[in-house]
């Protein structure tokens, strides 16, 4: 018998399920895998389009966790410096606005992530109703993920404080581990909760943390998503596509 889902979990799967059946066609043969809880959905609507089309398939990770799936899956995995061009990239995002500007490194995994995205030609997020926002940070409160070098941690908290408009920033700690998190790259994540006014540009933004020594990737993700799938509590499925077009499609019968 299959699980029943909770409202959250169905609404990812949806989400997941229509954008794999949008973007992930036969003729597409290297896809980027994401991370995070609802990335899952993505490998099982893939795994369900059959082993025939997915023999001849490559597989690509954005971390640890992708790397499993795409494992466990029975799926081939490869490797971003053997196929540095890829068909699809699917990924999860903590929060899109409606520029499809994403915050993303929840899951610490920004930095591959942004790279297999940027390695697509067409990079499509997926999500819950939750994360579907007008303004970054609206919905998304631990801020925005800075992945740093160790040795730079302390003074890239320096330099944030010294930002004329500061953030709330703090050095992300493990959960069941004591000390920080550490990335699959060996670097720790700072997450950095900015005043609105600095939402509201996330490109210059981005480019401002980027700057700061020791950071190695920003979780901004701006002017890279082709188009976001957002599942609804009602079972329909919002998408925002590039160029601010918005649809909603119904639930299903
Ligand atoms: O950016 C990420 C990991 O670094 C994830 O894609 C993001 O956190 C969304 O995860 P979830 O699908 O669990 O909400």
């Amino acid at each position: 018998m299959a699980a029943v889902l909770s409202p959250i979990e169905a609404s990812k799967q949806l989400a997941a399920y229509t954008a794999v059946d949008t973007h992930v066609l036969p003729e597409h043969k290297l896809i980027g895998i994401g991370s995070g809880s609802t990335v899952p959905y993505v490998v099982d609507r893939i795994v369900a389009q059959g082993p025939a089309v997915n023999r001849d398939r490559v597989f690509l990770a954005t971390g640890f966790q992708s790397q499993q799936l795409i494992v466990h899956a029975g799926l081939r995995l490869g490797d971003i410096e053997q196929f540095p061009e890829l068909d699809v990239t699917i990924d999860g995002a903590d929060e899109v606005d409606a520029d499809l500007n994403c915050i993303k490194g929840g899951g610490a995994c920004h930095l591959r992530e942004k790279v297999l995205a940027e390695a697509a030609k067409t990079f499509v997020v997926v999500a819950d109703y939750r994360k579907n926002s007008q303004l970054l940070g609206t919905n998304y409160a631990p801020g925005v993920p800075i992945e740093v070098s160790p040795f730079a941690m302390t003074s890239l908290l320096r330099n944030l404080a010294a930002l004329p408009l500061p953030p709330v920033a703090v050095l992300r700690m493990a959960r069941a581990k004591a000390g920080p998190v550490v990335t699959d790259n060996g670097n720790f994540v700072v997450d950095a909760v900015f005043p609105d006014g600095e939402m509201r540009d996330p490109v210059a933004l981005l480019h401002k943390i980027k700057l700061l020594t020791g950071v190695v990737e920003v979780g901004l993700f701006c002017g890279i998503v082709k188009a976001a799938y957002f599942g609804n509590q009602d079972g329909s499925v919002t998408v925002k596509k590039e160029g601010g077009e918005v649809s909603t499609i119904a639930a299903a019968p």
